[in-house]
Formats: structure tokens, C-alpha cells, sequence
């Protein structure tokens, strides 16, 4: 499917939950948001019938996301029938790793083919004050299993946190010089609490990383399907990657959508337009209806975000919260 700028979108984000077991300062508040019902939430098959849909359109990649995916119960049953879908080629995973020991066996059958685990620090008292709960070592515990699984692929997603995680960098993108991981530093976007965290951008994290590990070598080509960029040190194993949607604005290469785990198709990550797609699925609506609608939504995708503070003002607005929070919309 092309949208109205002539871009291919062939990925879906797929937010399978609301709900967390971490509460990360720049995500979620310390009590949680207030939780969607369980019966608002797509169950996993309204989920495989959109997915049929898109699959039929052209998107043949499906990242599930959340809240934190790994809290919703059976997980490997909904990636299962996703992999069985005709026109699906990757079902990938973002998740913090807490839990991913316990089930990446069940995950792994049902034919998981990428993890990326967010993990800002290796610090245990740090990451107690970034996630507000006690969980690297579990967290850590997943990423040292999941390397056990060849045929799944393993990224570490890292949120640059100026005078929070700033000691961290070269330890963690360290991971990448042992491990065959790939380490990503993720520029702070000022959506949700994010706004609230003032980032550096891409540039600093380098200048850093160069000093620890000597001059890297720029490299060109698209791994995974996500914006990010790589670079490879010397003697590195992994490549260290870089996602910088507010220094190097990546819209015009943007090849996704998401749907949020109510049921809400969101053509950008950053604006609240969109279509409900809950709402056609539980009045009936027969899958040209839908499929008619979600061509539209992909049609109209936004030319790209406007995260400069004038230009978002309409966006700072707090109605609709549910479309806003970046633990609803799933990253
Ligand atoms: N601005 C913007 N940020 C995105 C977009 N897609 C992902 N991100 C951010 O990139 C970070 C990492 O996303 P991931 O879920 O790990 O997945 P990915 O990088 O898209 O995909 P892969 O590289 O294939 O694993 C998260 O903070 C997302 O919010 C996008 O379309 N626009
Ligand atoms: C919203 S989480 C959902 C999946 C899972 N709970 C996890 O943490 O990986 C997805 C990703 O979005 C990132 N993220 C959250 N808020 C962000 C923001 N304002 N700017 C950039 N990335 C953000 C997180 O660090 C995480 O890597
Ligand atoms: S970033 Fe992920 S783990 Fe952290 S609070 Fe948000 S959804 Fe949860
Ligand atoms: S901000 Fe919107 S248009 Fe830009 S890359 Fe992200 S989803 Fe795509």
C-alpha cells in the first residue's frame, strides 16, 4: 500500500496491551494510567483479523508492542496464527525483557524473529529510579537467554537520558563489542511524559562513544525495519544504531502504522487522527468495510511529525490521552 506521499508501508505496530510492569519516568506515571478495560482491548482474534486485512495490502511485517506485550496471557498464541497468515514474513517483539526468560521458549515454537529489549542503564540503582521497580536483573537474565536462540535476532533499545543514563552509554553500547547484539540509542521525543525529558541528540552519544572505542565506521543499508542507523566499531560484534526522529527527521523514509490495543488505527505516531477500528469491528462491519478504511487511514498518513514546541501545541492538548501516551500507542 502506497500512502498519499507515495511511501510504501508494509509495517505494523500492534499495541497488544495498555498495561506495564515497569513504570519508566518519561513513559508512565508512577501510579500507572488509568487501565482500559479488559473488554475494550482487541482480543487476539479482532487482532488477526485486521492483520489478515493489511497482510492482504501489502504489510508483511508485524511488531508486537505495548504497554509491556509480554503482561498479556499467551502471547505466543497470537504470534502463532500472525506467522500463519498469509503475506506476514516478521513478527517481531518490543518488550522490556522482565519476563522474557519464562516465556521465550513458547515464543521461539510459535516462530518469534526479532526481540529488542529496552534497557537504558546496567545500573541497578539507576534503573530502579528510571523503571521505578527492581528488575535489571530479570530484565538482564532475558537478554542473556534470548542470545541463546539463533534464529531470533536481538537488539537493545537505549532512551538517552542527559544526567540520568549518561555514564551508561559506553557500558552499554559495550554490549555490542562481546555480544552478537546490536545496541540502538534512542533520541527522547517530546510525546507524553517525554516531554518532560529534554534529550540529547545522537551527536553527543557518538562524540562519546568514539572517545571509548575509537572511530566507527558509518553503515549504509536498511537492518530491521525500523528508522534506525548503524555504525560498527572496531572488533564490535554487534553494530551500534542510532534512532533520532528530532535530530535526523527519518518521515520521509516512514514505512508503518500502528494499532493501538483499543482498536485504534494510527497512521503517525504523533498526531491523534485516525480511525476506530473497534468500533466497525463490533457494529459488523464485513471486511471490504474495513479494509476500505484502513486503505483510507494509510492514504491520509501524515507527511511527518512537527515535534517543534510552536508547531505542537494543538498536539500538547490532554484530551484523548489514550492516543498520546506512548505506552498506549506502543513506541
Ligand atoms: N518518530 C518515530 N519513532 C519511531 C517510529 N518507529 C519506532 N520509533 C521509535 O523507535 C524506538 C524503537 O522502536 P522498536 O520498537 O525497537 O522498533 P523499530 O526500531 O521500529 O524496528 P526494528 O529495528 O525492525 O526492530 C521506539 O522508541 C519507537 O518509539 C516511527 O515511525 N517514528
Ligand atoms: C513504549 S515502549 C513499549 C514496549 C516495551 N514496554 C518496552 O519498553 O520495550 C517502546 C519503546 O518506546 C521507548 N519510548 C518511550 N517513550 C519514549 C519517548 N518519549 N521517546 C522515545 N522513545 C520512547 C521506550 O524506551 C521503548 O524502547
Ligand atoms: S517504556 Fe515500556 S517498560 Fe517502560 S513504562 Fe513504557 S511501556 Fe513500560
Ligand atoms: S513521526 Fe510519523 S511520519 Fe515520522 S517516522 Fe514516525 S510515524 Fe512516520
Amino acid at each position: 500500500m502506497k500512502d498519499q506521499y507515495n511511501r510504501k508501508i508494509e509495517y505494523l505496530r500492534v499495541s497488544v496491551t495498555d498495561r506495564c510492569n515497569l513504570r519508566c519516568v518519561y513513559c508512565m506515571p508512577k501510579d500507572g494510567i488509568k487501565q482500559v478495560a479488559h473488554n475494550q482491548i482487541l482480543t487476539y482474534d479482532e487482532i488477526i483479523r485486521i492483520c489478515r486485512i493489511c497482510a492482504g495490502e501489502g504489510i508483511s511485517k508485524i511488531k508486537l508492542t505495548g504497554g509491556e506485550p509480554l503482561v498479556r496471557k499467551n502471547l505466543s498464541e497470537l504470534l502463532c496464527r500472525l506467522k500463519g497468515l498469509e503475506g506476514v514474513e516478521q513478527v517481531t517483539l518490543t518488550t522490556n525483557g522482565v519476563l522474557l526468560t519464562e516465556q521465550i521458549e513458547d515464543l521461539a515454537a510459535a516462530g518469534l524473529d526479532a526481540v529488542n529489549i529496552s534497557l537504558d542503564t546496567l545500573d541497578s540503582s539507576q534503573y530502579k529510579a528510571i523503571t521505578r521497580r527492581d528488575e535489571l536483573d530479570k530484565a538482564l537474565f532475558g537478554l542473556k537467554t534470548v542470545l541463546k536462540y539463533p534464529n531470533i535476532s536481538v537488539k537493545v533499545n537505549c532512551v538517552i537520558l542527559p544526567g540520568i543514563n549518561e555514564t551508561q552509554w559506553i557500558p552499554l553500547a559495550g554490549l555490542a563489542a562481546e555480544k552478537h547484539v546490536d545496541v540502538r540509542f534512542i533520541e527522547m521525543m517530546p510525546i507524553g511524559l517525554g516531554k518532560s525529558y529534554p534529550g540529547s541528540s545522537q551527536q553527543e552519544v557518538l562524540e562519546k562513544l568514539e572517545e571509548a572505542y575509537g572511530k566507527p565506521e558509518a553503515l549504509s543499508g536498511r537492518f530491521g525495519n525500523g528508522p534506525a542507523v548503524y555504525v560498527g566499531f572496531p572488533e564490535f560484534c554487534g553494530k551500534v544504531g542510532f534512532i533520532s526522529a528530532v535530530s535526523h527527521q527519518f518521515c520521509g523514509e516512514c514505512n508503518r502504522v500502528r494499532l493501538t490495543a483499543e482498536g485504534f488505527l494510527k497512521p503517525c505516531l504523533q498526531y491523534s487522527t485516525g480511525e476506530d477500528l473497534r468500533k466497525l469491528l463490533r457494529d459488523g462491519a464485513a471486511d471490504k468495510e474495513l479494509k476500505d478504511v484502513i486503505k483510507k487511514v494509510i492514504f491520509e498518513k501524515p507527511r511527518c511529525h512537527r515535534f517543534s514546541a510552536a508547531e505542537n501545541a494543538e498536539e500538547n492538548t490532554e484530551d484523548n490521552l489514550e492516543l498520546k501516551q506512548m505506552s498506549s500507542i506502543g513506541g
